[in-house]
């Protein structure tokens, strides 16, 4: 059976013909009908991810956010305004409580592990809040050759499950998705080229906030890339199992595989930024029926991410200009989810209130 067929994974579609009830409740909340915007659709998902047979409160326990780090071969052309090493840093800086996503997370109440998908220098000591999930040292130099073997992309597809499983058993019914790896965004716009189609220029942005001459140098390289897969493969777009491994990156492969696990144990995905959306469509193109788990956070200032999000048909919970990735635009987007639980959950009905129309 391949993993890379939902006959593996086994999710199932929520079930749809709760919506009626679940609307029917929420219609009775005392409140205009749609007042609530983005919130309402929100509380509907949560709910229909939660059916049991009967209206019953929502509830997110323990959220907790996953962020996945690796380097990139590609990442050694100067097309990020950081060297590789800074990826190494970063996940100590995550360890130890410094970055942007750790005062998110202790803000909005998310728990928070960091995972070695493949740094290119492991990270030395055991640290309560970090997992060892290696692969490699990197990925390959995608423009010259595929990014990873066939049997690295399996295993950071069955690594990444193991990761989300062992959250959801300690607890979580909800899991947010991060991501550090200097380069990731060459990573995730040939990803999603590979995947969807849509044109390469499209999907080609400023990442880190790279100068203009770097700009022209990461476009040339992913041209290459996607020239050398799609002379080689002999078409466009191209499946899963062959996107992720000319282009993917370890820690986006694990992201997708810790997402397919997490809507087979039936519960919700954050989606953050470009890259953690590049994983989002892996996993889509393995099992259609994910997408009824996920969530998307917010929309990056990554100039494909916008792009992708329509492909996709999908509405971001956010719009603020967010380019950072690490999971940042998921961690702001929690309160939301809370908020959507809690008028779902304690709003008065009509009814109860005695509040007529
Ligand atoms: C200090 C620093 C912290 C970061 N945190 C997230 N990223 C973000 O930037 C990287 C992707 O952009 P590019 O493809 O241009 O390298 C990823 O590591 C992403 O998580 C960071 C980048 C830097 C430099
Ligand atoms: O949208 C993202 O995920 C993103 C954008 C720029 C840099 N890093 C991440």
């Amino acid at each position: 059976m391949s993993i890379y067929n939902n006959q593996f994974w086994s999710i199932e579609a929520v079930d749809k013909t709760a919506l009626p009830l679940i609307q029917a409740e929420i219609d009775n909340k005392t409140k205009p009908p749609g007042s609530l915007g983005l919130l309402e659709p929100l509380a509907r998902q949560l709910a229909l991810c939660q059916w049991q047979g009967d209206i019953r409160p929502v509830y997110l326990t323990k959220p907790t956010m996953l962020v996945f780090a690796a380097d990139h071969g590609i990442a050694t052309h100067n097309i990020s305004i950081a060297p590789q090493a800074v990826t190494h840093q970063m996940v100590l800086s995550f360890i130890n409580g410094g970055a942007a996503i750790n005062s998110f997370c202790a803000s909005a109440g998310l728990t928070l592990q960091v995972i070695d998908c493949g740094v290119l220098e492991p990270i030395s000591g055991s640290h309560d809040n970090f997992i060892n999930s290696r692969i490699a040292a990197g990925t390959q130099d995608m423009s010259k050759q595929a990014a990873m073997t066939a049997t690295e992309a399996e295993l950071s597809l069955l690594q990444g499950a193991e990761v989300a499983k062992a959250a959801i058993e300690a607890g979580a019914n909800i899991l947010g998705f991060g991501e550090m790896g200097i380069g990731n965004t060459s990573a995730a716009a040939a990803l999603s080229c590979l995947l969807t189609g849509i044109p390469l220029d499209e999907l080609v942005g400023a990442g880190t906030g790279i100068s203009e001459h770097q700009y022209i140098r990461k476009h040339a390289l992913l041209q290459q890339t996607i020239n050398r897969v799609t002379q080689s493969v002999g078409e466009s777009p191209i499946n899963a199992e062959l996107a992720v491994q000319e282009a993917g990156g370890f820690e986006i492969a694990q992201i997708a595989g810790a997402m397919l696990a997490t809507a087979q144990a039936r519960k919700v995905i954050l989606v953050d930024g470009f890259i953690v959306t590049s994983a989002a469509l892996l996993a889509l193109q393995i099992a259609p029926e994910i997408r009824d788990y996920m969530v998307f956070s917010h929309c990056s200032g990554e100039k494909g991410h916008r792009r992708v999000l329509e492909h996709l048909e999908a509405t971001p919970l956010l719009d603020m200009g967010l380019r950072l990735g690490e999971g940042t635009g998921a961690a702001l987007a929690m309160p939301l989810l809370k908020a959507a639980a809690a008028f779902y959950n304690d709003m008065a009905t009509f009814d109860s209130a005695g509040v007529t129309l």
